[in-house]
């Protein structure tokens, strides 16, 4: 079998911050078009590093990341933003602005296809316009459209966000804890966007996650980190659950 070239590749990566922190230590990780990846750990392990550098909103410290084949450190300007426009990012607290409407916050997932002065200017086409009701319909909250974000409850919020990322017609999309300040019915709908998003739009997602449930019930691998290294790489059908104990453990003092 012929294997294609991976869509992200970790090769030995390590992230230091400025005070010294080890973010990421020596991180080996390939990741294939098309999957749904979650990774796990404790708090501090290293998740939302991996993940941002990823964007570059982190810059790594050693080691080379590659995202379609193309090694991240040396991309500035309009490369940077060009790699960014593929990689719809969602946070835990939803980042939309919201003192404006639901319409404007989808929208502004193209921003990286105008230039700046008429995204500032909310000069959006109507191609653009019709694109934004198809993504909020694919979210089930085609109603809203012209509700003001903060209207809305944290589930629908996060749900907006995910139609923002999918407004970038994106080939990754990175979320960090997306669910942790979600109910469980809030948290299977998000859930289920981003998994149906990622089947029918081939579109590589990775999700960092503290439930392990949820990570059985959506991943098709899973990543454990723990300490910055990564400990647990397996695809969901070898994935056994006294596994998690290893990620889990508290480290030994
Ligand atoms: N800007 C920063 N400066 C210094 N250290 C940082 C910075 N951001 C994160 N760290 C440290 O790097 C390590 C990894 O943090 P990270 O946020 O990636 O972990 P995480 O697994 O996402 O944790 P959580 O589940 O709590 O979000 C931690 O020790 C953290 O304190």
């Amino acid at each position: 079998m012929v294997s294609e070239q991976p869509v992200i590749s970790f090769r030995k990566v390590s992230k230091i911050y400025q005070n010294g922190t080890v973010g990421l230590k020596d991180i080996e990780l390939d990741i294939q078009a098309g999957e749904f990846v979650v990774i796990v750990g404790l708090s501090g392990a290293g998740k939302s590093t991996l993940l941002r550098t990823i964007n570059k909103m982190h810059e790594i410290s050693s080691g080379e990341l590659l995202v379609n084949g193309v090694s991240l450190a040396p991309l500035r300007g309009k490369k940077l933003r060009a790699l960014r426009r593929e990689i719809g990012m969602i946070f835990q607290n939803f980042n939309l602005v919201k003192r404006v409407s639901v319409q404007r916050n989808v929208l502004s997932g193209r921003v990286g296809y105008y230039p700046t002065w008429k995204s500032v200017l909310g000069l959006f086409n109507p191609a653009d316009k019709k694109r934004a009701v198809a993504a909020l319909q694919r979210v089930n909250l085609a109603e809203k459209i012209y509700a003001r974000a903060d209207e809305l409850s944290g589930g629908q919020q996060q749900r907006v966000a995910v139609a923002r990322a999918f407004m970038q017609q994106p080939r990754i999309i990175l979320a960090d804890e997306p669910v942790a300040s979600l109910d469980p019915l809030t948290t299977t709908a998000v859930m289920d966007d981003l998994k149906n998003l990622n089947q029918e739009f081939k579109i590589t997602t990775i999700v960092n996650l503290h439930s392990v449930p949820l990570a059985l019930k959506y991943a098709d691998r899973i990543i454990g980190l723990r300490a910055g290294r990564l400990v647990y790489n397996k695809p969901i059908d070898q994935v056994a659950t006294q596994d998690f104990a290893a990620i889990y453990q508290e480290e030994e003092k």
